[in-house]
């Protein structure tokens, strides 16, 4: 059986004391066993998160990164820089990424391939506009981009991959992907995983959802046959509310 991955995506939120605040209420409460607790926090407060989380199984994951290992990139992080911290994941190819700061399909397979090449798991976002899922093309945009994602790489990176399928339309509006869209997507995505790769490897490839998650609806979406978990934004910064998201995570 797959584990569930509960990550949340602060995004530009919280200041140096906030965050280490929710840390220390969290990484003791934080439920063990089958599913994964991961804090997506802004660069400047990753050493002292990991400092925190040390000994526990809460996880510390950046929101981006150069593909790069060093030199002349004026105000970005490298993968090299990320692992020596202790970081253990990041979030790569996020739609506010893509939008906001134009990251292409082939940037984020860059980031993708730097990420294995130290160590450290891509949580890998993908998912539709609106105006491209009502013109029925959500299949294809979003096998296009897990395709794209994962080129080049390994069957056992492919597997060790997270996928998190982010409707965009469906991030901070309120707007859920109904369960049953949502797994839809998810059982795509693996399909296509499988077609890259194998079967064997596709069914252990971790697809969380994203988008307007929260404690009450959680549930019911990680009931869903394909998806294995969530990667939370604005539920995920309030620590009682980030603390029962991993809890569903151990249902
Ligand atoms: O990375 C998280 C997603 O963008 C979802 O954000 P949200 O839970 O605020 O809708």
């Amino acid at each position: 059986m797959r584990k569930k991955v509960i990550a949340g995506n602060w995004k530009m939120n919280k200041v140096l004391s906030e965050a280490g605040e929710f840390m220390d209420l969290i990484v003791p409460k934080a439920p063990k066993g089958n599913v994964e607790a991961i804090v997506c926090a802004p660069f400047p407060f990753l050493p002292k998160l990991v400092e925190q989380a040390k000994g526990s199984e809460v996880k510390v994951a950046a929101q981006n990164m150069h593909f790069e290992d060093s030199g002349a990139f004026t105000g970005e992080v490298s993968p090299v820089m990320l692992k020596d911290l202790g970081v253990t994941h990041v979030v790569l190819g996020h739609s506010e990424r893509r939008e906001l700061f134009a990251e292409t399909d082939e940037l984020v397979n860059k980031k993708t391939k730097a990420a294995f090449a130290h160590d450290l798991t891509p949580i890998v976002c993908v998912g539709e506009t609106l105006d491209q899922r009502e013109a029925n093309e959500t299949m294809n945009i979003v096998g296009e981009q897990v395709k794209q994602a994962v080129a080049g790489l390994s069957n056992e990176q492919v597997a060790e991959t997270i996928i998190a399928y982010e409707p965009v339309w469906a991030i901070g509006t309120g707007k859920t992907a109904t369960s049953e869209q949502a797994n839809e997507v998810c059982t795509e995505i693996r399909k296509v995983v499988a077609e890259v790769t194998s079967t064997e490897i596709a069914e252990k490839v971790i697809i969380q959802y994203g988008g307007s998650v929260k404690p009450a609806n959680v549930d019911e979406l990680l009931a869903q046959s394909d998806i294995d978990g969530a990667l939370v934004g604005g539920a995920s910064l309030d620590p009682e509310s980030f603390l029962q998201l991993v809890e569903a995570g151990t249902k």
